[in-house]
């Protein structure tokens, strides 16, 4: 069975130091999810932490939400790509030329990350967006820019798994949905606003799940996410 169908779970895992991360990744299974390395963690290790996780199998989500004008961005995904990540991720915020700028530097490679877009961090909900100009719902956003995605020829976006439904129905199925803001019933929240269980994040059509602390925290990580995936199927 192909790693696509074993699990959609990719555990976050944000950590202060390589050590750190790789105690825990020695605890999971690269059969039963991929891992996440994300702006604290690459900002103190760099290149050799994607490294030491590819050396134990795993695929690596380089989470680094590049934001910045489309040459410096483009380049930064190629760097991505050249560290042989399975997905990279700028912000959709960026805009239409930015991101195809981005989508046109990757297909040079023969094996290309997955390109998405973060569209509305899941920690922000309608104040938050009113803070900074946007009169309008988390949803409508998340919309807007998951259109804009598409439209440039990117692979997918991050959005809560709230979102999905409305995505679903404007974006083709081979569009990648990716959902942090993922909680179990027993979890807490933490910063996160806009959530869903795990469970209803797969019936109403994610395609990968991101989840840090209701895994990393746990007293036993392997068996919290054998435990999230059995309620999957
Ligand atoms: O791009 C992301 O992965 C991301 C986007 C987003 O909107 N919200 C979000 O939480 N994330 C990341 O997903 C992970 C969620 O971790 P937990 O809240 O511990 O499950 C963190 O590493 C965040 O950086």
């Amino acid at each position: 069975m192909s790693i696509e169908r074993l699990s959609p779970v990719i555990v976050a895992l944000d950590y202060h130091s390589k050590a750190e991360a790789l105690v825990m990744a020695d605890q999971l299974d690269p059969t039963q999810c991929r891992v996440k390395v994300g702006k604290e963690l690459f900002t103190l290790c760099g290149p050799s932490i994607v490294e030491a996780l590819h050396q134990r199998g795993f695929e690596v989500f380089l989470d680094l939400k590049f934001h910045d004008i489309p040459n410096t961005t483009t380049k930064a995904v190629q760097a991505a790509a050249d560290l042989g990540v399975w997905m990279v991720n700028v912000h959709a915020s960026g805009g239409r030329r930015m991101m195809a700028s981005c989508r046109e530097g990757l297909e040079k490679f023969r094996t290309p990350p997955k390109l998405i877009a973060v569209t509305v961090l899941t920690s922000m909900e309608r104040q938050d967006l009113v803070d900074i100009g946007l009169d309008v719902e988390p949803m409508e956003h998340v919309k807007r820019l998951a259109a804009l995605t598409r439209d440039a020829g990117l692979d997918g976006v991050v959005c809560s798994a709230q979102e999905v439904a409305v995505i679903r129905d404007i974006c083709p199925a081979s569009f990648n949905l990716v959902t942090p803001g993922i909680r179990p019933l027993s979890a807490e929240k933490g910063d996160q606003k806009r959530v869903m269980t795990p469970q209803e994040a797969i019936s109403i059509g994610s395609d990968y799940l991101v989840i840090g602390r209701p895994i990393t925290q746990a007293n036993d990580p392997l068996k919290s996410l054998e435990d999230i995936i059995a309620t999957l199927s």
